[in-house]
């Protein structure tokens, strides 16, 4: 379960600039939510505050009944590693690692034995649709394929938080929809909470619930999308 309570986040600068405050959020597990609004409204930044990778300035998060704001950087460290599944634009595919390699990436830094990594990383590659591929170069990989492979990553260590920036941003209708099943479904077969940054209504009428982002906080527009 993740939770939010009280969040609040201010942009420095001169006025300082107030992005959300008293932000409630609470995410089960086998759970997916959306979060959508204005292009600028905060949604990143969001996430990147439900992921200990920027301070916000009131209220905590909570995943799984520990508070992420009071663990030292290390032990932060190891908790997103352990606890957490990016699928975040930001983060690419490794140009020179294999498939394999680079799904297998989280569980090496979790130290999981080197075969056994293996293993998983081909299994999750297989379930993700892209069997016999464990072996290629990213670079041979279309758009869709190579989000296939980010998730992949993203779920291998069994996280109980995946969090998704866009997953579906540069494919076309078709396998956006796809992708989405594939993502929404792992992510509700691990029991993990799911947290989707999108544009696309498409995407988000797909999660459980769609809650869009302003300086109030989330309001739940689920019936509107
Ligand atoms: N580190 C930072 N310092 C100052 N301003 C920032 C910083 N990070 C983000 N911003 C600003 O915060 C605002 C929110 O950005 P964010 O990327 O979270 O919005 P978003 O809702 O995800 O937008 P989009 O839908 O366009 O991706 C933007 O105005 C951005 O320019």
């Amino acid at each position: 379960m993740l939770t939010a309570h009280a969040l609040r986040k201010t942009l420095p600068g001169t006025p300082p600039r107030l992005l959300f405050d008293g932000l409630e959020l609470q995410v089960a597990g086998g759970e997916c939510v959306a979060i959508v609004g204005e292009s600028g409204a905060g949604k990143s930044t969001l996430l990147n505050c439900l992921a200990g990778l920027e301070p916000f300035d009131g209220g905590h998060v909570e995943l799984g009944g520990q508070r992420i704001g009071g663990l030292d950087d290390d032990a932060m460290a190891r908790l997103r590693r352990e606890a957490y599944g990016f699928v975040f634009q930001a983060f690419h595919i490794l140009p020179h690692l294999s498939l394999a390699q680079n799904v297998a990436l989280p569980l090496w830094l979790l130290k999981v034995d080197e075969r056994q990594a293996d293993q998983r990383a081909r299994a999750m590659l297989a379930r993700v649709g892209l069997e016999g591929r464990a072996d290629d170069a990213p670079h041979t990989l279309s758009g869709g394929e190579m989000q296939r492979v980010a998730i992949a990553r993203a779920l291998i260590h069994a996280p109980k938080l995946v969090l998704a920036d866009e997953p579906t941003g540069n494919l076309d209708p078709a396998r956006a929809g796809e992708v989405l099943d594939l993502l929404l479904g792992q992510i509700r077969a691990g029991a993990a909470a799911g947290v989707l940054v999108t544009h696309s209504r498409l995407a988000a009428k797909r999660a459980d619930r769609v809650l869009e982002l302003g300086p109030q906080g989330l309001a739940d527009v689920t019936e509107r999308v």
